[in-house]
């Protein structure tokens, strides 16, 4: 049997990190704009790397088909896991909790009906795949690529070839400083460079921690290159004075695209974008949709029966839907707070992982990731500054660009 290649798996890597980020990234960023906007979302692709490479570090001592949850309760006992696995569960409820706000807004507005409905329906309509089988989704997920794939090109090129300098670089508006805006990008990219539930599946992969490594590097910079084309063609087309709007409407992908819409002015680049929202919200749904379904069927212990399976449908998507219908308090805000739990599983218990079993067997053979203690400490400081930074953003303390 051939070896799978490290594109096949940095691609697999850059297809888990792209989503409800790279969407909540153009608002995040806009108080910011663009050169503080990609050196925040460069420096988060390094350190999500390197903590992912930690991560790695420590599973090289386990069999290769010993999953987060299994090292990190042998490692960090079992207090320690039921707070990973807490996290992990909060990421997940809260991404599909902004998908469903989202697309309510996204399709009450195509079909003219009320957003809560929309998002009823939208629940109902897209879950199924999750419902039905693991295979059902797998289906769809390729024909939503092969539309993301073909929207993506035809918007962002239509957006490249209209890209005005002074707009991108904001020169007109040069008074104001940009650089205190900068903080409060960093919960959103580290959500968007969040993929650490699949460093063991790479591994088991290749059953060669130097080949993860580098499928790992090639998928994040894979999707750096995304994010970084992506903010570049919208902030060179959209001024940041028009990011108001956008701003208080929580940073929604439809305001987003209603503004996008208002400076393009190609009917077919306007189409090609809106399809490629839809793509990645119903995908994303769905992809972290049958994640979070797994995991609980496996929590709660139920079986792969019509009944059980039907079970696990209600506690994976009734209570982020109930969240949404009553408590919706937008888009980017909830990203933000998926990155500040995030980085509990995808900073910190990496590097403690890590520095733990280093400890445990100083005469270490094998991959080790370098830069010594320095990268440990530096993880686990970006990990925590960055959750602070969200809660201070919450709590007004950070500035917050209005528009
Ligand atoms: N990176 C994913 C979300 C994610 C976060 C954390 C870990 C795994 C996945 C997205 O932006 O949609």
């Amino acid at each position: 049997m051939s070896k799978p290649s490290t594109l096949g798996g940095a691609c697999i890597i850059a297809s888990v990190c792209v989503g409800a980020g790279m969407l909540g990234l153009p608002s995040a960023g806009a108080g910011a704009w663009t050169l503080w906007t990609v050196l925040a979302i460069s420096v988060t692709m390094v350190m999500m790397t390197l903590s992912g490479w930690l991560l790695l570090e420590a599973l090289k001592h386990y069999d290769f088909k010993v999953s987060f949850n299994t090292i990190t309760k042998d490692v960090l006992k079992s207090k320690v896991n039921a707070i990973n696995n807490l996290s992990l569960y909060f990421v997940g409820g809260i991404l599909l909790y902004a998908y469903i706000s989202s697309s309510g807004m996204i399709f009450g507005g195509i079909f003219d009906i009320n957003a809560k409905l929309a998002s009823v329906l939208f629940v109902i309509a897209s879950s199924v795949f999750v419902l039905h089988s693991t295979r059902a989704v797998d289906r769809i997920s390729v024909l939503l690529i092969i539309f993301m794939a073909i929207s993506f090109i035809i918007g962002i090129s239509g957006l490249a070839t209209n890209i005005q300098l002074p707009t991108l670089l904001d020169s007109i508006d040069s008074q104001t400083s940009l650089s205190p805006y900068a903080l409060a990008i960093l919960p959103v990219a580290l959500t968007s460079f969040g993929y650490h539930h699949s460093v063991s599946t790479m591994r088991d992969y290749y059953r060669d921690e130097n080949r993860a490594k580098n499928a790992i590097l090639g998928g994040t910079l894979i999707a750096l290159t995304f994010y970084v084309i992506w903010v570049v063609c919208i902030f060179g087309n959209l001024p940041r004075t028009q990011f108001g709007p956008i701003v208080a409407a929580g940073g929604s992908v439809d305001a987003l695209m209603t503004a996008l819409g208002s400076v393009v002015s190609s009917n077919s680049v306007k189409q090609a974008l809106n399809i490629f929202s839809i793509a990645a919200v119903v995908s994303s749904f769905i992809g972290v949709g049958l994640g979070v379904f797994d995991y609980l069927a496996d929590f709660f212990g139920f079986e792969d029966t019509k009944q059980g399976r039907f079970k696990t449908w209600a506690v994976t998507f009734i209570p982020p839907l109930v969240f949404s219908l009553f408590a919706p308090f937008g888009f980017v805000a909830a990203i933000g707070l998926a990155g500040a739990a995030a980085t509990i599983w995808t900073c910190i218990i990496p590097a403690l992982l890590a520095k733990k079993l280093r400890q445990r067997q100083p005469e270490q053979q094998g991959f080790v990731v370098p830069g010594g203690n320095v990268t440990i400490y530096a993880v686990i400081i970006f990990g925590v500054l960055t959750a602070c930074f969200h809660l201070l953003a919450m709590a007004d303390v950070l500035p917050i660009f209005q528009g």
